[in-house]
């Protein structure tokens, strides 16, 4: 698998990826560019330069993951990556406190005009009476986005005794009162606050949000910081109110264009401080992200989920802890059970028995329904597309939960419902990482889904074992393991053989056409 890096990441990630796969670390690359060479990538992994615009996705034929060494991903279109199946991971921790302290830093500096006294004394000046500053104590600071970086910041201006109210309609109001402070309505925050803080991501809400209205309704002398993202701030419109002296100073790190074209209106102020989009700019976040997504990057080319991904349900680290073991079983039971099936899926309902009752089960259930999906189509299903594909195709999923178990501590069991007839499958883990199958249309069996696997339902007489046998024997297609699944009612068997080797069409007509067998089926686990 190949992996290009488009824009500047750190070493560390670069390693990571390197141990797995062909890295190759192309930055400043020209949209151009980007176009020619993309179809030769499995993996792309960028920071905030490189855009990742439609065209490109149209254009990225292998592309399987985007990954972002950063939180925001605003530079790619995720829409249609998500259509195409393809996958964004960002690094969303990594550099949440260089942002954090970035925050802070600005809000000194603008408080204290520390960069244009900085300015003035390297014009040889020495103006004590021109850079008087406001304190911090004492003062209301209104956070706009109550996340990581608008939560650390929050702490940190409360031990600078600051008040603090924060606006966020997304947070509970347990999480501000842990943090110790208020939560208000934008309102209050444009009345009250002397400091406004951003720490929210651009969408099409927040695009624009701060603007010549907004700024009519803030109190007098207000100091304004984003962190956050360029777009969520009229730049035209913040130049003016600083001009009018509605806001006292502007701290800015982030730009509608960036980098900033010579007319941007903020650089004819004095009373802003500028900063090239300097957030995440720390040697530890950098690491910090590099080595986070180059590690969600390689898990999702080994097939595996990831936490960090945005178009997919975000699945808490906890839930994934529980979950792991059991996601390459769940679909490898999907595997099975469309080779069982013959006729249109209508429904694929899910139960879960146990203790993984007890967690989000959304993921194992995306894992099913990939493993039922990618044997019968084209295209590759994975973890983001796999739940747009069965609905589109009209397949009903749904999940049943129970803590009650009979023979297991945990049971997945998987019933996919056709037009013709019914198959179910369950499985469970052996010793906490062991998929096994232990019950194919209620016959009892024991079986770890590898490899290729024929089921043959049978009557119950002797010889039937053999007959199968001998013929596999004369192709020369060595079993592995063999054994014979029961279900109450005497009268048909179920035996399951894994070869080593796959079965040919022409030898699997042979044993289908064995008296006695009652239809018999081959499961290759290492396709799809
Ligand atoms: N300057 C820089 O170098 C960096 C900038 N960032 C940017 O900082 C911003 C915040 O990052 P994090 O705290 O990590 O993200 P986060 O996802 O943890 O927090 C964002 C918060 O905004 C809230 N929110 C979303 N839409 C909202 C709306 N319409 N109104 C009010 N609240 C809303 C969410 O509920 C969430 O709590 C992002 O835009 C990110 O891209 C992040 C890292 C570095
Ligand atoms: O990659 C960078 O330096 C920008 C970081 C950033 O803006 C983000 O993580 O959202």
């Amino acid at each position: 698998m190949k992996v290009l890096v488009s824009d500047p990441v750190s070493q560390a990630g670069v390693d990571i990826l390197r141990q797995e796969f062909t890295v190759d670390v192309r930055a400043k690359l020209s949209a151009e560019e980007l176009l020619r060479v993309i179809p030769d990538y499995d993996a792309l992994v960028v920071r905030s330069e490189t855009k990742v615009t439609k065209a490109v996705i149209e254009a990225a034929v292998n592309l399987k993951i985007i990954g972002r060494a950063g939180v925001g991903v605003d530079n790619i279109d995720v829409e249609a990556a998500t259509q195409k199946g393809i996958i964004v991971v960002n690094a969303p921790e990594g550099n949440t406190v260089a942002a954090t302290e970035h925050t802070m830093a600005m809000m000194l500096a603008l408080a204290r005009n520390v960069p244009q006294a900085h300015a003035s004394m390297k014009q040889k000046e020495w103006q004590r009476g021109k850079f008087i500053g406001v304190e911090m104590r004492g003062k209301v600071l209104g956070i706009l986005g109550l996340g990581r970086i608008g939560t650390g910041v929050a702490k940190r201006a409360l031990a600078m005794e600051m008040d603090v109210i924060a606006y966020d309609p997304f947070i509970g109001t347990g999480h501000a009162k842990a943090l110790g402070i208020e939560l208000a309505e934008t309102e209050e925050i444009f009345s009250k606050a002397d400091f406004i803080t951003l720490h929210l991501p651009l969408t099409p809400e927040t695009r624009n949000l701060i603007n010549r209205d907004t700024f009519a309704r803030m109190k007098k002398g207000v100091r304004i910081i984003n962190c956050a993202r360029g777009g969520i701030i009229n730049e035209a419109d913040l130049t003016e109110a600083i001009k009018a002296g509605i806001v006292a100073g502007a701290a800015i790190d982030v730009f509608g264009k960036e980098p900033v074209e010579p007319d941007n209106p903020l650089l004819t102020v004095d009373r802003v401080v500028l900063t090239p989009h300097l957030g995440a700019s720390t040697a530890e976040a950098q690491v910090g992200v590099a080595v986070d997504v180059a590690r969600g990057i390689a898990a999702a080319l080994r097939g595996e989920p990831v936490a960090t991904a945005v178009n997919m349900a975000p699945v808490a680290p906890h839930v994934l802890e529980v979950i792991k073991p059991y996601l390459n079983l769940a679909e490898k039971m999907g595997c099975l059970g469309i080779h069982l099936t013959d006729g249109r899926i209508n429904t694929v309902d899910l139960e879960y028995n146990g203790e993984i009752a007890d967690v989000d089960t959304k993921m194992l259930t995306t894992a099913v329904v990939k493993g039922i999906l990618n044997p019968i189509l084209q295209e590759t299903v994975n973890y983001v597309n796999a739940p747009a594909i069965a609905k589109a195709r009209g397949i009903r999923v749904k999940e049943v939960k129970s803590k009650e178990t009979v023979h297991f501590a945990n049971l997945i069991t998987v019933r996919i419902m056709t037009d013709k007839n019914e198959h179910v499958v369950a499985g469970t883990l052996f010793g906490k990482q062991e998929g096994r199958i232990v019950m194919i249309d209620g016959y009892r069996v024991d079986v770890a889904p590898r490899d290729w696997l024929l089921i043959g339902p049978h009557i119950d007489r002797p010889g039937m074992i053999g007959k199968v046998g001998t013929i596999l024997g004369d192709y020369n297609i060595n079993i592995a393991s063999m054994q014979v699944g029961r279900t109450e009612e005497a009268g048909t068997n179920i035996m399951v053989m894994a070869a080593e080797s796959d079965i040919p069409t022409p030898v699997m007509l042979k044993i289908k056409a064995v008296d006695g067998i009652l239809g018999a089926k081959l499961v290759n686990f290492n396709a799809g």
